[in-house]
């Protein structure tokens, strides 16, 4: 084995058939499944929540926010996406990405609009602020392209994962929360997580050692304000 090849296995703990969001997640599993078992999150598996005008200002409101901030983020991807080689797929699920984003955000005003949550006036939390401003932070040209790229895939995969474990098998989902757990919990949303991730792993096969890192602190970070996105839902976040 290379000289360099050796340094880059210590630092990812990758071996050549093993993808980098692999050894991440087997590494931090405990972390992801904090966030994707989020007691909120099961709470709304088991259909215990509680979907007061709190919780849907929560779901709704909040998260709304949330997708507002995430556009530019996702434009500043799809922008160093186009300096890639070989950029034409990314460019295509980025653009995909970007659609779903449009619709989501018809999809909060819709629901907005029924339970009478004014999105206009919802203050964002705490951990929202600090979410988007460190969305932004990311959105700077300075990011390479895998790391930004480890968010993106990060953000989507947990909230599908979250939403799809409340529909699996034995969930109890209450009727006002179906149609939010399958509009990230379905398999359409799943398989373009996928594509995310695998490019990830794709952008990270040429990065450096230092990138690579940076990557993984990145993926953690995320992990960590998926975290703190449900805490808000105790209200004293
Ligand atoms: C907090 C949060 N994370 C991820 C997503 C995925 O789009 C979302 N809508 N909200």
């Amino acid at each position: 084995m290379e000289k360099e090849e050796t340094a880059k296995m210590t630092v990812t703990g990758a071996t050549n058939n093993i993808p980098v969001t692999e050894t991440w997640m087997r590494k931090h599993r405990l972390l992801y499944d904090g966030a994707t078992r989020h007691p909120f999150i099961l709470s709304i598996r088991q259909g215990s929540v509680d979907f007061s005008s709190f919780k849907r200002w929560l779901v709704i409101g909040q998260d709304y926010i949330f997708v507002r901030s995430f556009v530019p983020f996702v434009a500043s991807v799809l922008v160093k996406s186009c300096k890639e080689p070989n950029n034409e797929s990314d460019m295509e699920v980025l653009l995909g990405g970007m659609a779903s984003l449009a619709d989501e955000i018809n999809w909060f005003k819709k629901e907005a609009s029924k339970y009478h949550v004014s999105l206009t006036s919802v203050v964002p939390q705490n951990a929202n602020v600090t979410y988007c401003r460190f969305l932004e932070s990311l959105t700077g040209q300075e990011i390479e392209y895998p790391v930004a790229m480890t968010a993106f895939w990060a953000i989507e995969s947990v909230y599908q994962q979250s939403f799809a474990h409340c529909l699996e098998e034995g969930g109890r989902v209450p009727q006002e929360l179906q149609e939010t757990c399958e509009r990230w919990g379905n398999e359409g949303f799943g398989a373009y997580c996928n594509s995310l991730r695998d490019i990830v792993d794709r952008s990270l096969q040429k990065a450096s050692a230092e990138v690579i890192s940076k990557a993984e602190v990145c993926f953690l970070s995320v992990v960590e304000h998926e975290v703190e996105f449900w805490n808000m839902s105790t209200g004293d976040a």
